[in-house]
């Protein structure tokens, strides 16, 4: 499998721009004329400069409005088009993207096109060059790719080909199964993008809104799957015009867009078994089973308040590392590690981001096969010294500062809890009913949220849920939850924008995107409420405006709303079911817990009250450190 990039898809010069690609593992490039222009090099030295990073030029683009023009416009193109393959010699490439004509006097007629491109095919010939031709979505006469591709075929030239693009294709709603019935061999060149699902003007779309497969709402899998059922095996290119990517970090982005290949072309591979294209074995994306738990980096005294707050939620200290300053608390299925060594990762974390969640451990079927596929997307595994009587858990790192670990049954992994920690007696604790964990919220700035939402698609079996705006006092925070088919795994992504926002000031406050708040369930939410205002847990008080509010909107009975106002409960119900929360105040830099009920289908986050406890949230934020339990 042969991986690409058009040049405009990543920040910097071009230098910048070809050590990204390098690094990220692409094969070639799509050398935008642009990029090539406002370079000070020749274009020998440019061919130079792009083999030197170990990459090819795959293609060349884009020229414009060729076909369809009346003389003299039409020898000018021609003229053009010989001096842009003196170029493509210097720079060492064989292929030309012409993408289709919006000239004004373009005349259009099929037969016409079909002509100059045969001609252009001759001219090409003699240089032992090839043109691609591209339907732009937006094409004054050729806007469809099957147009494009009558004006190929009757053009009837070995060195005339098909190029297709996924957004041209998808984005004006044309079914790519159209493309099935084309021979693989007059197909140039792929290129994909993917995009969020907006009304808006198909070009305005098309070049500030791309983003990488996986990332938006288009079926580039199904686009794929069209062209590989073809017979096509030449290189898979990436061309996002995006302007948040445009301004983002060359590496970061690169590796998005290696990881979205990777991840489309498994898909690809699983649907389309006889594929022409050589795509790497890689396990499965990865069931995970659940969360096994959540460990938090923290100092002595920082774990000693938290272990009260924990007291008070019902949960119980449950082991004690056999030889690392390392807690684990228990509550039902939820597992709350508390880890204050001097050494290792945790305390690296907490030298750079203070009390934080360090690592997140998963349950999966298999911990070597979900490191396989990791590492075969791009993750960086990681590693860090077993001491005697320690198991090596295989982990990597996650998107942001933190860890990922993965526990397995099919290994002793399962039994770290037992080996590696000895219990501690039991101090009578009830529990509160907490049963396992709901979600796991994450904070991250806005422009990194596609970043993290493609590491989780691509590695876990997880679908995306629309992304919802929130709105904060000191602005927008957009969310999107990412969960598993049986909501085994539910990680919400919250992306700010300002740091005047509640999740803006937790990045600012505590140096990098992170966890912050992990949702508990319960299977009753008033017993639990009960017992938790026993153990003497504050919960975020919640003001009489949103009860009122609540009453009204959902037409609730009073007694209820009672109920509900007496713990502070926050209540949202939809046609599937019902959904209670309490939350807990925050600490440290902005952390908080939240507890949940789910009633009947419900398969939401509370979304309109976010905005509530958000205002709530921010009114008690000015107390430093832990709320007094
Ligand atoms: O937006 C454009 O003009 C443009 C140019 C070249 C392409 O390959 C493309 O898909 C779009
Ligand atoms: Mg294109």
């Amino acid at each position: 499998m042969k991986t690409a990039i058009a040049t405009v898809c990543i920040a910097g010069d071009l230098r910048e721009k070809l050590a990204a690609i390098a690094a990220a593992g692409f094969d070639g490039i799509e050398i935008f004329e642009q990029d090539f222009i406002t370079f000070d090099a020749s274009p020998r030295e440019v061919g130079a400069m792009v083999r030197d990073h170990g990459l090819e030029i795959s293609l060349f683009q884009p020229f414009r409005d060729f076909e369809g023009l009346p003389e003299p416009e039409r020898a000018r193109a021609f003229d053009r088009m010989e001096r842009k393959f003196d170029l493509m010699q210097e720079l060492g490439t064989d292929l030309v993207l012409v993408c289709s004509s919006v000239h004004p006097k373009a005349l259009g007629g099929i037969d016409r096109m079909a002509e100059d491109f045969a001609e252009l095919g001759d001219r090409a010939a003699a240089r032992a060059l090839r043109v691609g031709y591209e339907a732009l979505a937006w094409g004054s006469h050729v806007n469809d790719h099957r147009d494009a591709w009558e004006v190929v075929r009757r053009a009837d030239h070995p060195n005339i080909g098909l190029i297709l693009d996924s957004f041209h294709t998808l984005g004006r709603g044309i079914d790519p199964d159209s493309i099935r019935a084309i021979p693989g061999d007059r197909v140039f060149f792929v290129q994909l993008a993917d995009a969020p699902m907006i009304e808006m003007d198909l070009l305005y779309w098309s070049r500030h809104f791309r983003n990488m497969p996986g990332e938006g709402d288009l079926d580039v899998t199904g686009f794929m799957r069209a062209v590989a059922a073809t017979g096509y095996d030449g290189p898979i290119s990436l061309e996002v015009f995006n302007d948040q990517f445009r301004g983002g970090s060359p590496r970061a982005i690169a590796l998005d867009g290696h990881r979205s290949l990777v991840y489309l072309m498994d898909q690809v591979k699983r649907a389309e078994p006889d594929i022409a294209i050589a795509v790497p074995e890689i396990p499965p994306r990865i069931r995970a089973e659940g969360v096994s738990f959540v460990e938090f980096a923290a100092s002595e005294a920082e774990a000693e308040d938290l272990g009260r707050l924990l007291t008070a939620l019902g949960f119980q200290k449950a082991g004690q590392h056999i030889s690392k300053q390392v807690a684990v608390w228990r509550q039902g299925d939820i597992r709350i590690v508390l880890n204050t060594d001097p050494e290792g990762f945790a305390h690296t974390s907490h030298i750079a981001h203070g009390l934080n969640v360090c690592d997140i451990g998963l349950t999966v079927d298999s911990a070597t096969a979900t490191v396989a596929r990791a590492e075969a997307l791009g993750a960086t595994p990681f590693h860090q010294p077993v001491g005697p009587g320690e198991l090596d858990i295989p982990a990597i790192r996650g998107v942001g500062s933190g860890l990922l670990h993965f526990i397995d049954r099919q290994s002793d992994l399962a039994q770290v809890w037992e080996i590696e920690f000895e219990p501690v007696g039991d101090d009578g604790a009830r529990g509160a009913g907490l049963t396992r964990i709901d979600h796991i919220a994450q904070t991250m700035n806005y422009e990194e949220m596609l970043t993290w939402s493609l590491f989780y698609l691509s590695l876990f079996d997880t679908h995306k849920l629309a992304t919802v705006d929130v709105v904060d006092p000191g602005g927008l925070v957009r969310s999107q939850a990412i969960e598993s088919p049986d909501g085994a795994l539910r990680v919400t992504l919250n992306g700010a924008d300002t740091h005047r926002t509640f999740a803006g000031r937790f990045i600012a406050d505590s140096f990098g995107s992170s966890v912050q708040h992990v949702a508990l369930a319960t299977d009753d939410i008033f017993a639990t409420a009960e017992a938790l205002a026993a153990g003497g847990f504050q919960a975020l008080p919640m003001p009489e405006n949103y009860y009122d509010d609540l009453a009204a909107r959902l037409g609730l009975d009073d007694a209820f709303v009672d109920r509900l106002r007496a713990h502070n409960i926050l209540y949202d119900e939809d046609a599937e079911g019902a959904f209670f929360q309490i939350y807990s105040r925050s600490f440290g830099d902005g952390i908080f817990f939240e507890i949940v009920q789910r009633k009947g289908g419900y398969a939401g986050y509370g979304a309109p009250n976010a905005p509530f406890r958000i205002a709530a949230q921010r009114r008690f934020m000015r107390q430093p450190g832990m709320p007094r339990q």
